[in-house]
């Protein structure tokens, strides 16, 4: 393979003497959707992190696009949870931070996406529902024009209509030369959009595969597959 993706050789995480993550490797080309799978705590938003660079200390390799110290940052967008934002701020402040703090911020992009999800920006980040919060940083999140895109569960507050319009837009706001990991605990409303799972069990990765082999080859539905392959290990 090239160096263009995302490559994770044996990474493990340990938080104090408690494993969290171990061993994981894996590589993911360019171009793909993929989902991360796996039960409550299993590890999905400390592998984003560890991907991320924000949780120091991680054992084994991140390689993205051949970038593996941490200049990879600069080439991810991680969906943030805006905590460090106080509540009064407008959405276009929080817009301007961002389009301060990251070269590749889109404010074109941000626009459409915001307009798409009927996201006013004028409103104020501590009025939102939970629901249109999560909205806005999927917009801030894929605004911006880089290689990964990480969303961690960032729909389970967006109702089922929004949800199936966000979903079904996924492909249009990632570029052909750029990854997505989305993970959710709502599989079957992305099954027609990913192109991989990778599933985590038991601190470690269960099975990267493409959802084309799993249908063809094994006859189930993603789903399916997931709770078959899951209950099995
Ligand atoms: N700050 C922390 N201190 C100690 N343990 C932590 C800390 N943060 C996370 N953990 C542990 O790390 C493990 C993985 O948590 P993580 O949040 O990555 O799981 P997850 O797969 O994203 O879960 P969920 O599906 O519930 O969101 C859990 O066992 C959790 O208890």
């Amino acid at each position: 393979m090239s160096a263009q993706g995302l490559e994770l050789q044996h990474v493990g995480y340990k938080k104090m003497t408690k494993v969290i993550l171990n061993d994981i490797s894996v590589k993911i080309p360019l171009g793909r959707l993929v989902v991360l799978l796996g039960e409550n705590g299993v590890g999905k938003t400390t592998l984003m992190r560890v991907i991320s660079d924000l949780n120091k200390g991680y054992q084994g390799k991140v390689c993205l696009n051949g970038v593996s110290d941490e200049r990879r940052k600069s080439l991810i967008s991680f969906s943030d949870n805006l905590s460090s934002f106080r509540s009064k701020i407008s959405l276009n402040d929080v817009i301007a931070f961002y389009q301060q703090g990251y070269p590749d911020f889109d404010l074109q992009r941000v626009n459409e996406l915001l307009n798409f999800m009927r996201i006013d920006p004028l409103q104020r980040l501590g009025s939102l529902s939970k629901g249109n919060r999560e909205k806005f940083v999927i917009a801030l999140t894929l605004a911006r024009r880089t290689r990964l895109y990480l969303l961690d569960e960032p729909l389970s507050g967006v109702d089922i209509f929004s949800r199936d319009k966000i979903i079904s837009s996924l492909v249009k706001w990632i570029d052909n030369d750029s990854l997505l990991l989305i993970s959710t605990h709502h599989l079957s409303e992305l099954e027609q959009v990913i192109d991989d799972v990778l599933i985590l069990k038991d601190q470690t990765m269960l099975e990267y595969r493409n959802v084309e082999d799993i249908r063809q080859q094994e006859g189930l539905s993603v789903e399916e597959y997931y709770r078959q392959t899951y209950l099995e290990h």
